[in-house]
């Protein structure tokens, strides 16, 4: 796509972005809650355009080059990402659920389930910081120092003879079997020629043998064509692929190579704007620095008079806190200014009276109010649905007025090289170099009045300053954490944890990787008063909103909803480690495992505890984003730990890991990622409150399993053709896992088997023993896992919001009936 394209889509996205902002306002007033399902459909409609306008942001971004155009797109894309975050909390507020069937709003908006993909900024992994890059190396050496011991211990050595004779007996044991295929041909040929013997020859008149040949042949040519010609309808139809796979190809390969060239004339431009910010800056503070200077100091002394002859006294200089002396002429007299400065003063000092008496009545009113207020806005609450007040759209409507006041109109032929605007540029920086200025201005008009003060006045102890903001208090009353480990350098922390064990190397894996299909008939089942079970599709999405998105920016996590744990449960092979590696793929995070089982006999002792915990968050937060895994997370957690697993002291870590947890802060961008496919042997109470969001991973349905296998076996380098029945194994597969699924395809795609597939085509047949020989989940399993999630704090309140439901329409329905009597 051409600059102009971009150019286009943008516009389009703005136009799109405007009539959002305006159905905004709206959804802020709050609604009863019997029309919960208006108001669910109203905010997913909303959701679905936000994402929609996500995946735009996300393509303009990838591929504009003017520099300080993708300065305002990454904002706008930054806020829009949070923006979806926020609703998608929304959602869950209003569903009670971590899943939605959309199926009816998509449906609405004449959209297609690969709209409801959530996309991750492409930038996330093109933009990873240097520091994210060094630190992959760092932990490669350091494995690569300790591979050798392990490459050792993993492949013992065999001895010369040993190893000969393994050779010479499997040797023996191929030409054997040749011999016998042989052998059992000639006897074959043996028999054949035998029997013909005892038959004798059947004689045909010449005519029967050509009637015979006819028959033969055009059937053969008949069955050809019909074949023929079903592969051709099959292809218009677009149920197979097209057989020139290799023009597609190409095709992709140019589009691709076309936007690699832009992202390096991105860089080109880049590198042109910072050069051109410095040098800018340079030149302004030379040529437009000294008036500058000069005409604030005139200023400023122009308003010391003024204030002298009006009040009689030389003002107070706003302090620096405050903005100096900007604050002086953001449009107010300076009478206005002293009324201002005197009133803070006078109320800093109320303030602090009030504060002293305020702790006295704060336990009383606390009480009264627990009772009173508790009750009544509890009961609104309960009554009443209402979306929470953005912190994005703020962010979201600033870049909208920039686009609109900046870009909007602006006639793209005046930079046809795409390269940084010098008239913006220079308007920016010279409110930057004002500030800079005015702060040295500040410093030297603070003696300046000070000395008038003092030959004029005569006064000397008054204070120039206004009282100082109180800020130490509200962050004093947080209890502070203390550094266990003051004078280790963050490497050495690393590099400790690498050998321990704890930090370790994920593998690569992305998160569209884990496939799976979306439930089509989500709302049909949710109006039959079936409870729908999750597809693989909305885990996955779940976890990108939650997880990737999160971690993948500081600006997005510092304001969006702070989740700083997901717990995933379900039965094993489900993919709860795969989605845990996706997550550090897609963000560049480190991978910390705080496993009960790889924590055993490490940092004995409760002190020890204390300091793998302490230095696994430190090093953590330092080198940020983080994942934190906890595998067969119910260990921390047992109600009774089984006599085997004593030695281990699986809950040693939970006291400690909680507390770390909770000094988790906005724009610290960790996460704790529990798996486990038994969370009944945990006590559900410590379990939710560690975890903030519980995701359930149930075995997956047809059309996910369908995915599964056509997905896995071409990932296994083989081609599915018409003879393979997909649809038949995904069947037969019920209740198997994407593990079993992928154990199965693995012992039969063997690289043998690859070579056999031109003259022997796969069939499903073959996968079906290997399938059996694996266990399923099976339905009790399944059923205690689901009744353990319905006792979890959601799904109680799902429960009871369904039931509530049932029961407002048997009433309506029970009206009705008495009505018609
Ligand atoms: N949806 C999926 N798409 C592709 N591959 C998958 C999917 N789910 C699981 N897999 C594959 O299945 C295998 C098993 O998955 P994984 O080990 O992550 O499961 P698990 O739930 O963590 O199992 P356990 O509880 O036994 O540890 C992995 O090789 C993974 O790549």
């Amino acid at each position: 796509m051409s600059e102009g394209a971009y150019q286009c889509l943008w516009a389009a996205s703005h136009v799109t972005l405007q009539e959002l902002l305006d159905q905004e306002q709206p959804l802020l007033e709050p609604v009863p809650s019997q029309d919960r399902q208006s108001f669910q459909y109203k905010i997913s409609m909303l959701y679905l355009h936000y994402l929609e306008l996500l995946r735009q942001f996300d393509t303009i971004y990838d591929q504009m080059v003017q520099p300080q155009k993708r300065r305002l797109l990454q904002r706008l894309l930054n806020g829009v990402v949070g923006r979806v975050l926020e609703l998608k909390d929304e959602l869950v507020r209003v569903d009670l659920c971590e899943t939605h069937c959309l199926d009816r709003v998509l449906q609405d908006l004449k959209m297609t389930p690969a709209n409801l993909e959530v996309p991750i900024p492409k930038y996330f992994q093109l933009e990873q910081s240097s520091a994210v890059k060094e630190r992959e190396v760092m932990l490669a050496e350091i494995l690569s120092r300790l591979e050798p011991v392990s490459s050792q211990e993993g492949f013992p050595e065999m001895p010369r003879t040993e190893a000969i004779i393994l050779v010479q007996s499997a040797e023996r044991a191929r030409q054997g079997r040749l011999r016998a295929t042989l052998m059992r041909e000639i006897r074959k040929e043996e028999e054949r020629d035998q029997r013909i013997r005892e038959d004798g020859r059947h004689r045909f008149s010449s005519d029967q043998g050509a009637v015979i040949i006819q028959k033969v042949w055009k059937g053969y040519q008949q069955r050809k064509r019909v074949k023929q010609d079903r592969h051709t309808e099959m292809e218009f139809i677009g149920m197979l692929p097209s057989p020139n796979q290799t023009e597609h190809m190409g095709i992709l390969s140019q589009a691709f190579l076309g936007e690699e060239t832009r992202r390096l004339r991105q860089m080109e431009k880049e590198e042109e704007f910072q050069l051109a910010i410095a040098k800018t800056h340079d030149s302004l503070i030379d040529t437009e620095g000294p008036d500058m200077r000069e005409k604030m100091k005139d200023q400023i002394r122009q308003w010391f008079i003024e204030c002298h002859a009006l009040t009689g006294r030389f003002p107070d200089y706003p302090d620096e806190a405050l903005g100096g002396s900007s604050l002086i002429f953001a449009d107010k007299t300076p009478e206005q200014v002293r009324m201002d400065l005197e009133m803070q003063a006078q109320e800093s000092k109320k303030s602090k009276e009030q504060e002293k008496g305020k702790d006295k009545e704060k336990s009383e009113k606390k009480k009264k109010k627990k009772g009173k207020e508790g009750k009544t806005r509890k009961g609104e609450a309960d009554t009443m649905l209402k979306i929470l007040p953005s912190k994005f759209i703020p962010v979201i409507n600033a870049g909208h007025e920039e686009y609109i006041n900046q870009w909007k109109n602006r006639h793209e032929s005046a930079h046809p090289s795409q390269s940084f605007d010098p008239e913006t540029l220079q308007e920016e920086k010279r409110k930057e170099v004002e500030l800079e200025i005015r702060i040295q201005v500040d410093e030297l008009m603070r003696q300046e009045l000070r000395n008038l003060r003092l030959a004029v006045d005569k006064e000397e102890g008054r204070l120039l300053k206004t009282p100082k903001k109180k800020t130490g208090k509200k962050t004093g009353k947080k209890k502070k954490e203390k550094d266990l480990t003051p004078d280790r350098s963050v490497e050495s922390l690393y590099e400790e944890l690498v050998i321990f064990g704890l930090l370790k190397k994920s593998e690569t894996v992305a998160l569209k990787d884990y496939v799976g299909d979306c439930l089509y008939l989500g709302s049909t089942l949710s109006l039959a008063n079936k409870l729908p079970m999750p597809s693989l599709f909305d885990i996955r999405q779940n976890m990108a909103l939650y997880a990737v998105l999160r971690l993948g920016s500081p600006d997005i996590h510092s304001v969006a909803p702070l989740i700083r744990s997901i717990l995933l449960v379900g039965p094993s092979g489900t993919g709860k480690k795969m989605l845990v590696q996706a997550v550090c793929t897609e963000t560049g995070a480190n991978l910390f495992d705080l496993s009960p089982d790889n924590l055993m006999g490490k940092y004995p002792g409760k002190n020890g505890v204390q300091m793998m915990v302490h230095m696994v968050f430190k090093v953590a937060r330092l080198l940020q984003p983080s994942v934190i895994w906890i595998g067969n997370a119910e260990k921390t957690f047992y109600k009774k730990i089984p006599k085997e697993e004593r030695k281990m002291d699986p809950k040693r870590i939970k006291k400690d890991l909680a507390k770390a947890m909770r000094l988790l802060n906005p724009g610290d961008r960790v996460m704790l990622i529990g798996t486990t496919d038994r969370p009944q042997l945990a006590e559900m109470k410590g379990l939710c409150r560690l975890y903030e969001r519980i995701l359930f991973m149930p075995r997956p349905d047809y059309a996910s399993r369908y995915v599964l296998w056509k997905h896995m076996i071409e990932a296994q380098g083989a081609q599915v053709s018409q003879n393979l029945d997909i649809s038949a194994l995904s069947k037969v597969s019920d209740g198997y896992t994407a593990g079993h699924i992928l154990q199965a395809i693995q012992s039969v795609v063997t690289e043998r088997r690859l070579l056999q597939l031109s003259k022997r085509p796969l069939v499903a047949s073959e996968f079906v023993g290997h399938l059996a020989k694996l266990d399923p989940v099976y339905r009790e399993e399944e059923e205690s896992l689901k009744d353990w999630y319905y006792k979890t704090p959601l799904g109680k309140k799902n429960a009871k919001l369904s039931k509530d439901q049932q029961e407002a329409e048997e009433a309506k329905l029970a009206k009705e009936k008495k009505k018609r009597k």
